[in-house]
Parts: C-alpha cells; sequence; structure tokens
C-alpha cells in the first residue's frame, strides 16, 4: 500500500496556484527535522497574548448537535484542565541520536526534494509514504493526540492551522487575508493550505506524515489526493459541540489564538457541520476501511490507547504490502 494512487476524476494538475499562493510557498515555514518536543515552537512565537481578557462567567451557548454529525458521550468531570497546549507542533518527529552536520542536512534535504517531484500528477510521489489524516471538529484534540502519535511511531506532524498561523505571523498580504478569514471561521483556499502542506513534506525528506485539520472540505481532499496521494488512514475524532466548546473558551484563556473567542467558535462550529463533516462521507464512500472513528471524549491517553491500535493495524498493514 502507501499513499494510494487515485481513482477519483480530479486531473493532476487542476490546482492552479494563485501569485498569492506562490509568495506564499516562497516563504513558508522552515521544517525541521526531527526537533524535540521541548524545542517545538510554543504560542509565544508572536500569537499569543492577543486577546482581550476573557469572562470567566461565560455560560455555554444552547448550540443543536451536528446534523449526522458524531453523537457520543458527555465531557467527564475535569477534561480538558489536565494539559496546557496551545498551539500543535508545525512539523515533529522524535530527535535524532546527533542531528548530522549542515551540509549533510542541506544535501539530503536537496535530494529529498528532487526525487518528490517526479513523476508529476497523481501520486506524484513516487516512493512509498504514509499518510494518516487526523480529522475532527475545532478543540476535539486533533493537536493533543497528535503529540503522542508522534512520539511513538515517529510521524512527521503537520497542522495545516499552525502551517497558516506562520503565515499570519509574517503579516504578508497574504498572512492578512489568512487572518480575516480564520478569525471569520472561514477556510483559507486550498491552494494556500496545499502548497504549505507539500512543500513541508518535500523539505522533511520523510515518508511518514500526520497531517492535521486538513482536508476540511471535499474539494481539499480530492486536491490533496490529485497533487499528492489518497491518505491511507483518516482518523476522525468524534465529540460533541459543547465539550468542544467548553475545550476551546478554556483553551482561549492561554492560547493566545484570535479564534479562540465565543462568537468565532460558533463560526468555526457551523464551518465544520457544512464543509469538513462532508469529507468523512467522501473517504467512507471511496474506501469503506479507511476511516477509523474515535471518541475523543474520554481523557486523552484513553483516547490515544484505541488511536494507538488503530495506527499499529495500518502501518503493520503498510509493512506487508
Ligand atoms: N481527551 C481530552 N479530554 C480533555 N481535554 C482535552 C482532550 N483532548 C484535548 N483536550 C484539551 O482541549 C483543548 C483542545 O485540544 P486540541 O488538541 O488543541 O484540539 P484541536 O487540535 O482539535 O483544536 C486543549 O486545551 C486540550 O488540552
Ligand atoms: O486546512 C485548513 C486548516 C485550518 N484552516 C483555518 O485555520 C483555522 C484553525 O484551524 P486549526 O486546525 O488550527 O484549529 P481547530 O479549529 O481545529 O481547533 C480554521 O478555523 C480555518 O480558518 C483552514 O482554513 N484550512
Amino acid at each position: 500500500m502507501g499513499c494510494r494512487q487515485s481513482t477519483l476524476a480530479t486531473e493532476p494538475n487542476q490546482i492552479k496556484k494563485s501569485k498569492e499562493a506562490d509568495d506564499a510557498l516562497e516563504g513558508s515555514p522552515r521544517v525541521e527535522l526531527a526537533p524535540s518536543q521541548a524545542n517545538r515552537p510554543q504560542s509565544a512565537d508572536g500569537v499569543r497574548g492577543t486577546d482581550s481578557p476573557r469572562d470567566n462567567t461565560f455560560k455555554l451557548q444552547p448550540i443543536p448537535p451536528f446534523a449526522g454529525g458524531p453523537q457520543v458521550g458527555q465531557l467527564p468531570a475535569g477534561s480538558g484542565k489536565s494539559e496546557k497546549k496551545t498551539e500543535h507542533a508545525v512539523v515533529a518527529a522524535p530527535p535524532p541520536a546527533k542531528p548530522p552536520p549542515l551540509r549533510r542536512l542541506k544535501s539530503a534535504l536537496k535530494s529529498a526534494s528532487k526525487n518528490f517531484d517526479k513523476p508529476a500528477g497523481i501520486g506524484s510521489i513516487s516512493t512509498k509514504r504514509t499518510v494518516v489524516f487526523v480529522l475532527g471538529g475545532p478543540g476535539c484534540g486533533k493537536g493533543t493526540q497528535c503529540e503522542r502519535i508522534v512520539k511513538e511511531f515517529g510521524f512527521v506532524h503537520l497542522s495545516a492551522g499552525d502551517l497558516l498561523r506562520l503565515e499570519v505571523k509574517k503579516a504578508s498580504p497574504l498572512g492578512k487575508k489568512c487572518d480575516a478569514l480564520m478569525k471569520e471561521g472561514k477556510l483559507v483556499p486550498v491552494e494556500i493550505t496545499l502548497g504549505l502542506i507539500e512543500k513541508a513534506m518535500k523539505a522533511s525528506g520523510k515518508k511518514l506524515f500526520l497531517i492535521d485539520g486538513f482536508p476540511r472540505a471535499i474539494d481539499q481532499a480530492k486536491a490533496f489526493e490529485a497533487k499528492i496521494c489518497r491518505p491511507d488512514k483518516v482518523l476522525f475524532l468524534e465529540c460533541p459541540k459543547e465539550v468542544m466548546q467548553q475545550r476551546l473558551l478554556k483553551r482561549g484563556e492561554s492560547s493566545g489564538r484570535s479564534d479562540d473567542n465565543e462568537a468565532t467558535i460558533i463560526k468555526r462550529f457551523e464551518t465544520f457541520e457544512k464543509e469538513s463533516l462532508p469529507v468523512i462521507g467522501h473517504y467512507n464512500s471511496i474506501d469503506k476501511n479507511i476511516v477509523s472513528k474515535v471518541s475523543s471524549v474520554p481523557p486523552p491517553d484513553q483516547v490515544y490507547k484505541t488511536i494507538q491500535e488503530i495506527l499499529r493495524k495500518t502501518l503493520e498493514a503498510q509493512a506487508s504490502t
């Protein structure tokens, strides 16, 4: 197996990069090879502290469940307090015993980048690689689980949201455009997000990718498949809206994220329901075994146990093909 070839009708060069997307790629985030968890960028890198002080008396809004969306249990007592995570690692993998000299690293990146580009089009990543998507509503715990997955399995972790936030931090015209969309809880155009992801994948020179928070719409899923490959596994974290809302508001107390506020959270839920939930149906329709649904309501370590089993099986299946 390994990043299966597309059977969808999407054409290889369907994604037209806008000038803005090209500009974004010019200065896109540096990919760190195997940084230690301790050295990963934290929210202090420019985004912390932008929110106004939060009213702690906030009461949960009565919000209807997602139409056809996941229905899982309630928030257990104490949930959401144990972790202080604010942003996901953009790229993370276990640290190497000894970092290679800069010259060797540069040359490895150059050659990985060359191989990545041939041949063009569907399945353009020629070497066997594994792509796992981690999807789920805002605040369901994608980043929390990705941290654990990376530690054990050594995936390169690419958080689409973090890649975008790095663009925003640059305050370029493109960054400003992304910022405005994110504050509205809307989706950034796929050519931008996919461009950032593709560039980070190439630069890593690795083959095991954990892509967090992307694709968020069916056209994005198709675009990834056309330009890169079909994922080997889609992990879908199921969580009721009320639980996610509580988690996001709690996270918003320290994350500094301009979208972790009550008004934007409601808009993010709308976008998730209308545009992102159908992505799960899309993958189910092309391969009934590709999606694994996991409730992310229990405490993080318990959720991780389920994910661990799923990924072990996925990677075993990969190894045997
Ligand atoms: N299983 C869980 N139980 C309780 N709190 C959780 C759980 N998973 C994540 N959290 C907390 O919820 C918030 C959102 O989690 P995060 O991983 O950032 O979500 P996402 O990446 O999906 O937006 C964080 O503050 C995190 O510590
Ligand atoms: O592929 C992506 C990923 C993220 N976003 C934007 O980034 C925001 C934050 O996404 P992230 O995954 O960081 O956080 P989550 O909403 O899952 O907590 C989203 O609401 C979108 O505005 C986007 O447009 N495309």
